[in-house]
């Protein structure tokens, strides 16, 4: 018996047994194009990656600080935050270099809202083409307040739209074991802090940042929308940032000296980060602020091992469920996904951190 091949570029029986619809999304360069950078958010993203990087070298002093909503959901709020953050970061930038997190997708443990570029009208129309426009517009306008920003990464597509206005990039607890987030990190022009797993793996984020650090070749998408090949040279600037996990804290100082001590036996720089939020406040937003004063404490003393600190914060203290389409229902400036601190405290704790750093400088100790 003699079987036949059939050669057919067309959809047939075989496909879209469970998809529902493929519609057009808008190409990056034309979302880029009705939101361009000006020659402010220009300056903002260069001088904003640069000092990220000198800070992780040693050759800044400064305590980069990564503080700002866990997600975007109402631009407007956000903006609020950042124009009182950028006068913020100007007071205290002899001692800290701040960079807004500007969150936009949302990896989840199961289900929920997944973030503004997904569902930007927060009611489940999944409008990703507006959520794109909204969430670009939105780095324009924070970049040109002189303010830079962090994103996480979690669509490989998405960078394209939005990565020439950040400054810094994280790969979440969910995808720091993912190939693909590793390679997309060897492409991202910004430093990137990959995170130790959920379960508090932080071999998983030493890999990660190993693999990073390497070039690539995989298939990706071109400004133009269009399916592309790239290569790339690998990124040196990223490292692990520890958020504590299903086992408990890492924050403490045996916990970065385990880490530091992986970095130096995988041959990389030993540079960490601290996340004060998630698994290192057992998702209580109150206890950042005693992870804050443990780590006020070792920077006073002189301790030099930590680069950098990620807080999780907003106009409103706490978090609040969202009804979807029922945004007449939420609270302003408040979190709808993890439980932020307000604004007040965080002045406070930003202000604690500066005057660490004033401390170790006084004993003339500088990293
Ligand atoms: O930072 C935000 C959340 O911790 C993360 O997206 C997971 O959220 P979830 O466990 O509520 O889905
Ligand atoms: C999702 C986040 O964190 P993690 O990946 O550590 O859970 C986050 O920082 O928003």
């Amino acid at each position: 018996m003699t079987s036949t091949t059939t050669i057919s570029t067309a959809r047939s029986d075989l496909d879209d047994r469970r998809t529902l619809r493929i519609s057009p999304l808008r190409a990056p360069a034309d979302v880029r194009h009705a939101h361009p950078v000006d020659d402010v958010a220009a300056a903002t993203v260069r001088t904003g990656r640069q000092a990220t990087v000198d800070v992780l070298a040693g050759v800044d002093d400064r305590l980069l600080v990564i503080v700002g909503p866990c997600s975007v959901h109402d631009p407007e709020a956000a903006l609020d935050y950042a124009d009182r953050l950028a006068s913020t970061a100007l007071d205290l930038a002899d001692r800290l270099h701040i960079v807004m997190r500007v969150y936009f997708e949302k990896p989840r443990t199961t289900l929920g809202w997944k973030g503004l570029i997904n569902d930007p009208h927060l009611d489940g129309s999944f409008d990703v083409n507006h959520g794109l426009g909204v969430g670009r517009g939105l780095l324009v306008a924070i970049s040109g307040l002189g303010l830079p920003v962090a994103c996480e990464f979690l669509d490989p597509i998405t960078p394209q739209y939005l990565a020439d206005l950040v400054s810094y990039g994280a790969i979440g607890a969910r995808t720091a074991a993912s190939q693909v987030h590793r390679q997309l990190s060897s492409a991202l022009s910004m430093p990137v802090g990959i995170k130790n797993g959920t379960d508090g793996d932080v071999q998983v984020a030493v890999d990660g940042v190993r693999a990073a650090a390497a070039q690539h070749v995989f298939p990706g998408v071109g400004l133009d929308g269009r399916t592309a090949l790239i290569q790339t040279a690998g990124n040196p600037d990223c490292h692990v940032i520890l958020r504590g996990g299903s086992a408990g804290p890492n924050y403490d100082a045996a916990g970065v000296a385990d880490t530091r001590a992986r970095l130096a036996r995988a041959g990389l720089p030993e540079r960490v980060v601290i996340d004060a939020s998630h698994g290192n406040s057992s998702k209580d937003h109150r206890r950042q602020a005693d992870v804050v004063a443990d780590l006020a404490g070792r920077i006073a003393a002189g301790d030099c091992s930590v680069v950098g600190l990620m807080l999780e914060s907003f106009l409103v203290a706490g978090r609040q469920d969202l009804t979807l389409g029922r945004t007449d229902q939420l609270t302003y400036g408040q979190s709808i996904t993890d439980a932020c601190i307000d604004w007040d405290t965080t002045v406070i704790l930003l202000n604690r951190l500066a005057d660490a750093v004033s401390a170790r400088r006084a004993d003339g100790i500088g990293r």
